[in-house]
């Protein structure tokens, strides 16, 4: 008999190998924010990043993104290695499959809802109608508000909307309800969860709340710079069981 398949496996979309970052190398400063991290993760999933606060989960999420460079190990979006690439290579990577959502929305005051979000349709390739990025958020009502306009949770999701709008393959959202409260938590939740349902986008997720875990795929727990956990949920729950 013939061995399964290996298209019917998902592709990983991240691995790592020994990923490490030192800050202050050699002195009595020396931090290891990530101290020889392996991982594979599979794409299409809704992954939560749990872990004391310092136990490095930006940093991770940082040199997925190609924001920040590793001081050792490697690290391979599909069979790109990050850990390779110059800084050149880093922004055309993140400009063609990174969408980036942190607590602070980041929205531009002077620009409606409608013209935040096509600040990025109107550099994009192939990017989807302003309208329609915002109404896969369920935003279809204020696209002509300001962002002082609109409560945290829409302004978040307007910053949702305009990094999915250029159809990324992976979304890096770093605390994306740590600013909100329990009601439009849950609106930014279901927000995530719908992109990743629609357009199958891996959604990598850090988080003080500890409940998110339950709405993941998978959760990866972190301390002193390790994974010291990777669980694969049996089952999920919609955003809004979350507990706050
Ligand atoms: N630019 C920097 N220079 C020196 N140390 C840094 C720098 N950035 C991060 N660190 C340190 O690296 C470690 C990991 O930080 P990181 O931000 O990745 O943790 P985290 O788990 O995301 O924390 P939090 O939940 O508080 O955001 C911490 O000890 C932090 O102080």
């Amino acid at each position: 008999m013939s061995a399964p398949a290996a298209a019917e496996a998902p592709q990983a979309i991240f691995r790592t190998e020994r990923l490490t970052k030192i800050y202050g190398a050699g002195t009595k400063a020396e931090v290891r924010a990530l101290d020889g991290v392996d991982l594979v993760l599979p794409e299409a999933e809704l992954v939560v990043l749990l872990g004391p606060s310092g136990s490095g989960k930006s940093t991770l999420l940082n040199i997925l993104g190609g924001l920040d460079h590793a001081t050792g190990g490697r690290a391979w979006f599909r069979d790109m290695d990050l850990t390779a690439m110059t800084d050149q290579k880093l922004t055309r990577y993140r400009r063609d499959h990174v969408g980036f959502v942190f607590q602070f929305y980041n929205l531009v005051a002077s620009l409606t809802a409608r013209e935040n979000v096509e600040l990025v349709t109107d550099i994009a390739a192939d990017p989807m109608p302003a309208a329609e990025a915002l109404a896969l958020v369920g935003l279809t009502g204020p696209l002509d508000h300001f962002p002082a306009q609109m409560s945290g949770g829409e302004q978040q999701r307007v910053a949702i909307a305009r990094a999915i709008a250029k159809r990324p393959e992976v979304l890096l959202c770093d605390e994306p309800t740590g600013a909100l409260d329990s009601r439009t938590g849950v609106e930014v939740l279901a927000a995530l969860d719908a992109v990743n349902d629609r357009f199958g986008t891996t959604i990598l997720v850090i988080t003080h709340n500890s409940d998110i875990r339950r709405m993941a795929h998978r959760v990866i727990r972190f301390q002193d710079g390790q994974v010291i956990d990777v669980e694969r949920n049996a089952s999920r729950i919609s955003a809004k069981e979350v507990q706050w």
